[in-house]
């Protein structure tokens, strides 16, 4: 798990107050951290093109020229007049040198943008606009300095912004780079360490980026078990009835040691997966909400207020009653319309999915500082998680997985690992990273996947 900031410049500013570093030697180190990241894939003399804005991002690039001289081809394009001082300082070193402009864009081997960084404030002006369309049509390889230009403090991007196969950012992880927006943007991301190791330049923070390592399999250590050892996993079956199966079928294979389907009707179900209409005796946790459609409100009050785990999805965001189970510990798994709907429910916000995307933080803190037990998972390209006041970033998610059904077994993994006894953030967390990592070994084409290749994925992790 790494951390994550919403802005890095109280950071920064506790190097200068506290350690006594300069605004020179951190950018100094932003300076190598880009230097460190075209020597070690690119030959000498391949060419490099740095493009500088009039801030201290500027600056970092045109630090970068003054490292790369005589050993690259650096090309350095600065568009506008310089404001910041340390950009006129980084310009006088790199002239002294011998450094030389370009007056116009050049396409090399490598582009670096470094023309906004976490400075930019309004829309890109039309002359910027016009650079990053054109950085974006060459074939280069592209390294963001910071932040892609373009991407503002919020993640936001109102215009359109730079493609980079690498960002390296300064200092530490910043949200604008864990947005949705921002994900077909930053490519791989790079920590900077700015002249001290990151342990020591962060503080405490409620926000973190989950890693491959944070995934907990429910591997069976135990020799002496038997099925009840992994619980009892029922799920409600809706008028959908294919949703609650795909659960059904998911949870039993992430290891629920039983899986029910509570349904009143007849339904096609494998043999292995039993059906009832009550909950079991021996249940150990529940999954509700997926296909539900028109339900029966006393027997869904009465599964609400049980005490077992419990993980609710689709339908029920859209219902009063789900506030019955809103002061427990549960789990819940809306994709943004149905978070919408469920702010809406609890007299939150009445927002549209647009102003959500663009504040899913916000949101998300809204809800939980309100319902501080429930686990909240919401979906999109990069899922967030949050209780409380702590929030968890899953970004491999990927479009594979952009299909009616994945979110059914979404909910099947969670509840199979609440049945196991998982706790609540424990099986939100691990069932998202088990759902997108094995979508993301998927070796067909992307556009494929159907629920039960997703579910074979999962039993290879
Ligand atoms: N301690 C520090 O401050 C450090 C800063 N670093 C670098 O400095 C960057 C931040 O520098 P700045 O705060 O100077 O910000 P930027 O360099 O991102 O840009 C700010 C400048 O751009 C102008 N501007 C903003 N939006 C604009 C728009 N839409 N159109 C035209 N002009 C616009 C502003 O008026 C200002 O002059 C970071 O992203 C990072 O790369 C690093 O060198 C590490 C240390
Ligand atoms: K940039």
């Amino acid at each position: 798990m790494q951390n994550i900031y919403y802005e890095v410049g109280s950071l920064d500013k506790r190097c200068y107050e506290q350690f006594a570093l300069s605004e020179d030697l951190l950018m100094e180190h932003a300076a190598l951290a880009l230097e460190k990241e075209i020597t070690k894939t690119f030959d000498k003399n391949s060419s490099v093109l740095i493009v500088s804005g009039m801030g201290n991002n500027g600056a970092d690039g045109i630090a970068l020229a003054r490292l790369l001289y005589k050993t690259y081809d650096v090309k350095l394009y600065i568009p506008f007049e310089l404001k910041s001082p340390m950009a006129k300082l980084q310009l006088k070193r790199a002239q002294l040198l011998g450094v030389n402009l370009i007056n116009e864009l050049q396409e090399c081997d490598i582009v670096v943008d470094s023309l906004f960084g976490s400075g930019l404030k309004r829309d890109l002006n039309e002359a910027s606009q016009k650079i990053i369309e054109t950085l974006n049509s060459y074939n280069s390889y592209k390294i963001a300095c910071d932040i892609p230009t373009g991407i503002d403090f919020k993640g936001d991007i109102s215009t359109l912004a730079f493609f980079a196969d690498v960002t390296v950012t300064m200092g530490a992880l910043k949200t604008s780079l864990f947005t949705d927006t921002a994900k077909d943007y930053v490519g791989e991301i790079v920590v900077a360490n700015l002249g001290v190791q990151r342990e020591v330049y962060e503080t405490k923070t409620d926000l973190f980026l989950l890693e491959k390592e944070d995934l907990k399999l429910p591997l069976r250590d135990k020799k002496n078990a038997h099925k009840g050892t992994f619980g009892h996993l029922n799920v409600v079956i809706g008028s959908k009835k294919g949703a609650g199966v795909i659960a059904a079928k998911a949870a039993f294979g992430f290891g629920a040691g039983l899986v029910s389907v509570i349904c009143h009707e007849c339904v096609d179900l494998p043999y292995h997966i039993m059906q009832t209409h009550n909950l079991s005796e021996n249940c150990t946790a529940i999954a509700l909400g997926m296909g539900l459609g028109i339900y029966d409100e006393k027997e869904i009050e009465n599964i609400l207020q049980s005490k077992l785990p419990t993980i609710i999805d689709a339908d029920l965001f859209y219902e009063d009653i789900i506030k019955i189970a809103l002061q427990k510990e549960v789990v819940l798994t809306p994709h943004p319309k149905e978070f919408c709907a469920l702010l809406n429910v609890c007299e939150l916000a009445d927002i549209k999915v647009k102003e959500l995307q663009k504040n899913r933080f916000k949101y998300v803190e809204m809800f939980c500082k309100k319902y501080p037990k429930v686990v909240l998972l919401l979906k999109g390209a990069n899922v967030l998680i949050a209780q409380n006041e702590k929030i968890f970033v899953n970004t491999f998610g990927s479009a594979v997985l952009s299909k009616g059904g994945s979110g059914d077994v979404l909910g099947g993994l969670v509840g199979s690992l609440l049945a196991q006894g998982y706790k609540p953030l424990d099986a939100a967390i691990s069932a998202s990273l088990a759902h997108a990592i094995a979508a993301s070994n998927y070796k067909k084409n992307n556009y494929s996947l159907i629920p039960s290749d997703l579910v074979e994925e999962v039993k290879r992790l």
